[in-house]
């Protein structure tokens, strides 16, 4: 969910297809024989690319195969029904987004989309914590009313896979299994999005751009692309890498929240999606495990062998990190979603845009 304006492979750089992303099975890690490996294998991967591929999740076949029929089904919907729950409408970030309304690096992204969080209330509105913002409830299509019962059940199924390898990531960097617990155990900032990227011959533009090139601003995102809907390419040492979607498995990717909670030995991985070449819509669906607004991200003092590896976090003046969750999202929204940003929040932004100028990061 985060648009990082980043630094990315120049607009020239190579696309890879010839190099496969990792392959994990989460199951290894409840076997007392395997475990260890696992984790190893977790923190290989991560460190290398910052994505893989993750099976053993315990999400069904059928259970996947709902959720893409009714997300298909959604974006079927005539355009009014979709646009009676727009996302302008909501102070809360939550709703449909009509293609080219998102922007990343300040151009519009080729998609369509739904945001939806965890349902709760808006929180009162805080000078000290404006990020409370982004909680409140979400916009449900009234036409097609199976959606909400299978999105639900699909977040409550994510939410138990995000704690489970947030838990093996803090083992495997040589801390308690539960270090990371705190800042999940109440009201989790979490966002699904269903998104549908249509082909390039149906669309009035020959911008390539699905999503621009970003990092996710949480911990890390649990993402679901049906099979033979190729697009997401990943930054592997300043070249595209093709994260061809693989039957059966999520691929993971690492957010900004990582990357400072371990100074840069996890790295939040630049990526972005191609709009779909003519005749083959793409859809795709990521949720991203994000922690309590208000949580600070534990900084951790890393075992000394891994520390040489820990190199320091990213900060691109165009997109500062920050420790809090909150002020994180906050930035990559009040960006991503600018007619939402201008209806509700003109008065942040403005102070949000000062401080950006002056390079203030409370990180
Ligand atoms: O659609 C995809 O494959 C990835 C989308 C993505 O990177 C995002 O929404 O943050
Ligand atoms: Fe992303």
């Amino acid at each position: 969910m985060g648009y990082a304006a980043v630094d990315a492979p120049a607009p020239d750089a190579q696309v890879r297809s010839d190099l496969e992303l990792p392959i994990l099975d989460l199951s290894r890690a409840d076997d007392p024989e395997q475990a260890a490996a696992f984790r190893r294998d977790l923190l290989g991967a991560s460190h290398e690319v910052g994505f893989f591929y993750l099976t053993g999740t315990g999400v069904t076949a059928a259970e996947t195969a709902e959720l893409v029929r009714l997300t298909e089904a959604f974006f079927a919907l005539p355009l009014a029904d979709k646009v009676a729950i727009e996302m302008v409408n909501s102070p809360h970030y939550r709703g449909y987004t009509q293609l080219g309304n998102e922007t990343t690096r300040g151009e519009p992204d080729w998609r369509e989309q739904i945001d939806i969080g965890p349902e709760r209330p808006a929180l009162p509105r805080s000078e000290a914590e404006p990020w409370n913002l982004l909680q409140g409830p979400n916009q449900w299509p009234a036409a097609l009313p199976e959606l909400r019962p299978v999105i639900e059940a699909w977040q409550a199924k994510l939410e138990k896979v995000g704690l489970r390898l947030l838990r093996e990531w803090a083992e495997a960097l040589g801390q308690d299994r539960h270090v990371f617990d705190p800042a999940f155990a109440t009201d989790p900032a979490t966002l699904l999005k269903i998104v549908r990227y249509p082909s390039a011959d149906t669309l009035e533009t020959t911008s390539t751009q699905g999503v621009g090139p970003h990092k996710d601003s949480g911990f890390l995102t649990l993402l679901y692309v049906p099979p033979g809907q190729p697009g997401l390419q990943v930054d592997y040492r300043g070249q595209w890498l093709e994260a061809t979607p693989l039957e059966g498995a999520f691929v993971v990717n690492i957010g900004e929240m990582l990357e400072v909670a371990t100074n840069g030995l996890l790295k939040a991985t630049v990526h972005r999606v191609q709009v779909p070449d003519p005749g083959r819509a793409r859809i795709s669906i990521p949720y991203f495990y994000n922690p309590n607004l208000s949580a600070r991200v534990p900084i951790l003092d890393l075992p000394e062998e891994l520390q040489a590896y820990a190199t320091g976090v990213t900060q691109d003046e165009k997109n500062l990190l920050f420790g809090t969750y909150g002020e994180n999202a906050l930035k990559s929204r009040l960006r991503a979603h600018r007619d939402v940003t201008e209806r509700h929040h003109a008065a942040l932004d403005a102070q949000w845009s000062a401080r950006q100028r002056q390079g203030f990061a409370s990180a």
